[in-house]
């Protein structure tokens, strides 16, 4: 409760921990605020010129990521009233607030202070922040503040009309899209998370931000920003102010729309500067796929080029993205990346999961997160877990192996992802989950064992296809533990830490070039070449260099099975660095 801002900040100058590196920090030149950020009039929606304010979001989204709304239908008293109970909250004797502050990722109704993981931050942010889920309201409105008086009365109304307003913007921009009308309602934009960002007034707002550099992880936001001046976009490498309008929300796209609309919607990146005179509260409605949603580019939006599936146009795609944001972040590029994986790959499930893991371990490893990336993590992981290809396995799957592998609790496992799957399924479970919430953990889990177990028998113990299914014999207790298989050679290699991926991710900083490999081929020269080339990134290169493109699946299955690598590739990749 001491580390929040608003506990301390009084007569103090601004602390080391909060001062940002010259490169991210918003320095002295003065960002112009201006109106370039268009002004939508929603108004008009209802009437003859629709079809105009469809244009008109849809230019917006693709151009700045960003627009804001006016005449939304949303009254002014309760935006008023709204703002006013969140300044309320926040001047709150500290008593009042205690029960809520929280340091736990996962705490559903919190308040806290930074980032979401304060003790990870590499400079702290001038901010706090209260957070809770708005839907369903009835479930989640027990958990909200109950002081002041109002504030349940008035945030219930307040999220049901933004939610409101939301599926309106939507329903707009499917329609903009040519999708069907309702493309994104029910799952796509059920979950509904209010995030009040609270800025005190602070010591030297040119060596700190109240929110870095970052893009929403979400499907859409909608933020109400008050009169206080502090929001900026990022467009054409520059920032623009975004000026606070009487009576208007501020609406951005966020990841999960970039990736239905396959790319045609752009999430800007944003950040917000700090002033030293006067507090700035704000609250940011997140739509967001439920859970158990799966979200992938709408199917009339992928164009005939582009080959879902095809390892090059999953290389294009990503690196296309992923070089733009690299520039700056390099943790919103992977966050990009992760987003986009499971929708554009045919690998293997098991080499998937690896890809998975490196991914996860660099976004955890990119200390520079600003703020929400853990978010994306969660959110990509329930996305990855139910990717299409998962779930066409799991409808044609047998259930008897996935049960056993559910079941089999001894614990000679020498398979820590076997463990994970079987602590996700609930197996010897004894906490006080909610049943609901242990059945999607266990569907989860078996989504997880079935793509495992799938891969397991189509491949045999050595790799090899042999395209029989093998009768399962008893275990023997006293037999000697089983090799492990690639997968979870991988996933074990991972947890210890071996699996680390050495070979250079390329940005602005580091050019990585044909030189690049041979310097890593070469100190990896006492290895078998296959862990030389286990390095999602470095897979990545020569998929992008000319020479062997979609053969770069057949690697990574070797990859992930930990099989010789075909002499051909290998001399191939050879001749290819010694071209540096
Ligand atoms: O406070 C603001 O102006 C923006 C907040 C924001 O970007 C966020 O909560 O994601
Ligand atoms: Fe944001």
């Amino acid at each position: 409760m001491e580390k929040l801002v608003s506990s301390w900040f009084n007569n103090k100058t601004l602390p080391q921990s909060y001062i940002f590196p010259p490169e991210t920090r918003p320095g002295n030149h003065i960002i112009p605020r201006s109106n370039t950020i268009p002004v939508i009039d929603l108004g008009n929606a209802s009437a003859h010129d629709r079809t105009l304010v469809v244009q008109q979001i849809l230019k917006a989204s693709q151009e700045f990521g960003f627009f804001q709304v006016i005449n939304h239908g949303i009254s002014e008293d309760l935006m008023n009233d709204t703002m006013n109970v969140f300044k309320e909250f926040f001047e709150l004797p500290a008593e009042d607030k205690a029960d809520l502050y929280s340091e736990e990722f996962n705490r559903p109704c919190k308040l806290y202070t930074s980032s979401a993981n304060y003790d990870g931050d590499k400079v702290h942010l001038w901010r706090d922040s209260l957070r809770h889920p708005c839907h369903p309201l009835e479930e989640c409105i027990k958990i909200w503040p109950q002081k002041p008086t109002r504030y349940r009365e008035i945030v219930a109304a307040y999220s049901i009309e933004a939610k409101k307003l939301g599926s309106r913007i939507l329903d707009l921009i499917s329609e903009g899209l040519g999708l069907d009308l309702g493309y994104f309602g029910n799952k796509l934009s059920e979950s509904v998370v209010i995030s009040v960002n609270h800025y005190p007034p602070c010591p030297d707002p040119s060596l700190t931000l109240g929110i870095a550099k970052h893009c929403d992880p979400s499907l859409l936001t909608i933020l109400l920003q008050g009169d206080v001046f502090g929001l900026q976009v990022l467009n054409d490498d520059k920032w623009i102010g975004v000026e606070p309008l009487h009576n208007a929300f501020v609406v951005n796209i966020g990841h999960q729309l970039e990736v239905v609309s396959n790319n045609r919607l752009k999430g800007a990146e944003h950040r917000v500067v700090t002033n030293s005179t006067v507090a700035r509260t704000t609250a940011a409605i997140f739509l967001n796929p439920s859970e158990d949603c799966i979200v992938e580019p709408a199917k009339s939006l992928i164009g005939a080029d582009e080959c879902l599936g095809e390892c090059g146009s999953l290389f294009l795609w990503t690196s296309e993205l992923g070089k733009a944001s690299l520039e700056g972040n390099p943790t919103f590029a992977i966050v990009r990346l992760l987003l986009l994986l499971p929708f554009f790959i045919h690998f293997p499930s098991s080499v998937l999961h690896l890809l998975f893991q490196v991914f996860r371990e660099k976004i955890m490893s990119v200390a520079d997160v600003g703020t929400r990336v853990e978010e994306a993590v969660v959110t990509f992981e329930g996305i990855a877990i139910l990717t299409p290809s998962v779930a066409e396995i799991l409808q044609n799957d047998d259930d008897d192996a996935v049960a056993e592998i559910l079941q089999n609790d001894d614990d000679d496992a020498v398979d820590p992802h076997l463990e994970r799957i079987k602590n996700e399924a609930g197996v010897n479970e004894s906490d006080d989950e909610k049943p609901a919430k242990k059945d999607q953990r266990k569907e989860a889990a078996v989504a997880a064992a079935a793509s495992f177990s799938k891969e397991s028998k189509k491949k045999g113990r050595d790799g090899q296809d042999d395209g029989k299914k093998k009768k399962r014999k008893k275990k023997d207790p006293n037999a000697p533990k089983r090799a492990m298989t690639g997968f979870f050679y991988f996933s074990q290699a991972e947890r210890e830490g071996s699996l680390s991926s050495t070979f250079p991710i390329e940005n602005q900083n580091n050019l990585v070039t044909m030189r690049t490999l041979k310097n890593h081929l070469d100190r990896t020269k006492s290895l078998p070449f296959v862990k030389c080339i286990a390095d999602f990134h470095l897979l990545l290169f020569l998929a992008m260099s000319n020479g062997l493109g979609s053969d770069v699946l057949a690697l990574a299955a070797c990859v992930s099975t930990e099989t010789a690598v075909p002499e051909g590739y290998h001399l191939l990749i050879e001749s290819m660095a010694n071209t540096s």
